[in-house]
């Protein structure tokens, strides 16, 4: 047997526990022996993709296009890649003022502000510079007349301040005397040119000392949303920030204190009830440990805080990651894109546009860069993996030394549930070949190590025992990704990426869950879909509701991507799926007289106000009691509770 195979036999056959703990002897080994023969063998030139003009411009020409048809937001798109691929402040001006256009007839005329300012702050030709204006003053009117009629909030005026204006240009003076529309001159002002400032950029970015903490990063970048603050409904608004039901857990500090973390054989961890919780009850509110975009969300949502942006701005180095705002560029340098910027640059060219590679190598990236703060913390972090190893209890594998699941720390992020026992080998053989393409160009590419190796420095690799390390972390990071992460959709149907969210990990899957999530801003909450009584199981769903897949195909991807045989009540009892419980009126109450009574008030009250939140919580507690499942009108009544925190039109549910 070669050496590999018994390599990847030896992981999986030692496996002492179910969770990340137990296995870094057997990963080191296995990603030297890999690492020996990529070095040994002629690998291919990296090869990053650049900004360049020949491609701003072609993106540009794109846009021209789409913005002739009419298709102002796949042209706003294609302008920010041309702004992207920018590489000089002349191209870059051209990006900004064209998107402007398009922002404009799309009525965006705020953003549509943004642009033109910076626009004119950089090389934006003289001879065209009156159109821009003029377009501008247009904006500003739009603006005006909207706020003075709404005189309400005027959403996204941060990201002005943040990005291109500048306290010491004069400011224009204003047409009016009203202290709405003042405020939106002062907010708005057009300004005269400011110079390029590419390298200031730069030089903010590097010298930033902004701390790398996931903790601060997170919150930060929930700070600097401004869109989002207009898609949220105002019946959500005025419920305030989710609280959690009984307040936290001092266990697991993300959760409700109504639920504790247990293990068994059957089932790994789990969170089971100690509490009651009602319809809606927040059970989790958590923000990642680490998060990545996807690549087909590069230019349209923030690299950082993932949020959709119509005015996103670039790297100053690489085309891939662009911002919503110079705040979340500069922590997300501080976090991670520091080391990144380089590496993501080389991957389409690299793994030829192998998308689910590419995703996998990026998260497993950050997941190290996070637990090691920049490379700066591995001696650290291989203390603390022999710490975490010499604990055998599976229930508290990765507790913190005061006894805690901790959702920002990396020994609770590293003792996620890895599947190793039943994964295929292949499987585990290319995890274990992306973790060492991953720390080869991490080495090679980039001073994470402290230096740049040369790959003839690496053929005895043995020799920098941090490399084995690291690649072994990024190893286990792999197999803990595929079973933990969680999508994240800001807005409903919208995934712009995918989180690390460590105590959110430890909920197991049903095709029936009792609960459902939402994001704010990066925060995953989990409310209950009905009540759940004390002793009972709390289930999310990995993706694969009852209602929208047949039973076979469920369970086939159960098995296919989590290595267990779904055992939910709708699996067992092979529930029919939401079309067929509609069309059919399975488990319809109409004919229950006495239940139709009792449900009348609510139904009355919610007929006066659709959003009248108690009265569909009071109606799915009164059929959880008194129906079987499945039963048309609780997923009725469940669908509007989601629909309702998910912010989705209501009368559609
Ligand atoms: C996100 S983790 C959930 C927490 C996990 N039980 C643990 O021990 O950390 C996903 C893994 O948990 C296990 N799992 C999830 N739901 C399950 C269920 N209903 N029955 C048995 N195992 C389940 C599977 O091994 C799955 O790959």
């Amino acid at each position: 047997m070669d050496q590999a195979k018994q390599l990847v036999l030896a992981l999986k056959q030692n496996n002492k526990s179910h969770v990340g703990y137990g296995l870094q002897q057997e990963s080191e080994a296995l990603v030297s022996h890999i690492l020996q023969n990529m070095v040994k063998s002629s690998l291919p030139r990296f090869k990053p993709k650049m900004k360049n003009s020949k491609d701003s411009m072609r993106y540009r020409e794109e846009g021209n296009q789409r913005f002739v048809s009419g298709e102002d937001i796949e042209a706003i798109e294609s302008y920010t890649k041309s702004l992207a691929y920018a590489d000089s402040p002349e191209l870059m001006a051209y990006a900004y003022a064209n998107r402007s256009a398009a922002l404009y007839r799309k009525q965006l005329y705020e953003e549509c502000l943004i642009d033109i300012n910076a626009a004119l702050s950089l090389d934006y030709p003289a001879s065209k510079k009156k159109k821009l204006q003029e377009r501008g003053q247009n904006a500003m009117s739009a603006v005006m007349k909207r706020t003075s009629k709404s005189n309400g909030k005027l959403h996204g005026m941060n990201r002005i301040e943040n990005n291109h204006s500048s306290d010491t240009e004069p400011k224009e003076k204003c047409a009016s005397d009203s202290s709405v529309e003042n405020d939106v001159c002062e907010k708005f002002t057009l300004i005269p040119d400011m110079g390029f400032e590419m390298a200031a950029l730069e030089r903010s970015l590097t010298e930033s000392n902004i701390t790398c903490d996931v903790k601060n990063c997170s919150i930060n970048s929930l700070d600097c949303k401004t869109s989002r603050d207009i898609e949220i409904p105002e019946y959500l608004a005025n419920e305030g920030l989710p609280q959690l039901a009984y307040g936290p857990s001092k266990e697991a500090p993300s959760a409700s204190d109504g639920v504790q973390i247990t293990y068994s054989e059957k089932f790994g961890r789990h969170l089971i009830a100690t509490k009651a919780f009602k319809p809606g009850d927040v059970i989790a509110a958590e923000k990642p440990f680490a998060s990545v975009i996807y690549a087909e969300r590069y230019y349209t949502h923030c690299n950082h805080c993932l949020s959709k942006c119509y005015n996103l701005i670039a790297c100053p180095n690489c085309p891939m990651a662009l911002y919503c705002s110079n705040h979340c560029q500069k922590l997300a340098w501080a976090a991670a894109h520091q080391i990144e910027c380089r590496i993501i640059s080389l991957l389409p060219n690299l793994l030829n546009v192998d998308e689910d590679k590419i995703r996998m190598l990026t998260k497993i990236m950050r997941l190290l860069i996070m637990v090691t703060q920049n490379g700066m913390l591995i001696d650290e972090l291989r203390k603390d993996t022999e710490i975490a190893e010499s604990n055998s209890d599976s229930r508290t594998a990765g507790f913190t030394d005061d006894g805690k699941l901790d959702s920002f720390n990396s020994r609770s992020a590293l003792s996620l549930a890895t599947n190793m026992t039943s994964r295929p080998l292949i499987g585990i053989s290319a995890f274990a070949c992306i973790s060492s393409l991953a720390v080869l160009l991490l080495a090679v590419e980039t001073d994470f190590f402290k230096k740049k190796f040369s790959l003839a420095e690496l053929k005895d690799v043995s020799m920098y025992a941090d490399i084995p390390f690291c690649g072994a972390i990024m190893l286990r990071a792999c197999v803990i990704m595929s079973s933990n992460c969680f999508s994240i959709q800001q807005d409903p149907g919208i995934k712009s990426g995918s989180g690390l969210y460590v105590l959110h990990s430890l909920q197991n899957h049903s095709c029936a869950p009792n609960t459902f999530r939402h994001f704010e801003g990066l925060t995953m909450i989990t409310r209950a879909l009905e009540p759940i009584a004390v002793g009972e199981q709390i289930f999310t769903c990995y993706g694969t509701a009852h209602g929208c897949m047949p039973r076979n195909e469920r369970k086939k991807r159960i098995m296919e991507e989590y290595f267990f045989e779904c055992e939910c009540p709708a699996c067992y009892n092979d529930w029919p799926t939401y079309k067929e419980i509609l069309e059919n009126h399975i488990g319809s109450i109409t004919k229950n007289k006495d239940l139709v009574q009792k449900l009348k008030p609510f139904k009355k009250k919610l007929l006066k106000n659709k959003y009248d939140i108690h009265a569909v919580k009071s109606i799915i507690e009164i059929l959880h009691e008194e129906t079987t499942k499945p039963c048309e009108e609780m997923i009725h009544a469940v669908q509007f509770l989601k629909s309702y925190y998910l912010g989705v039109d209501l009368t559609a549910a």
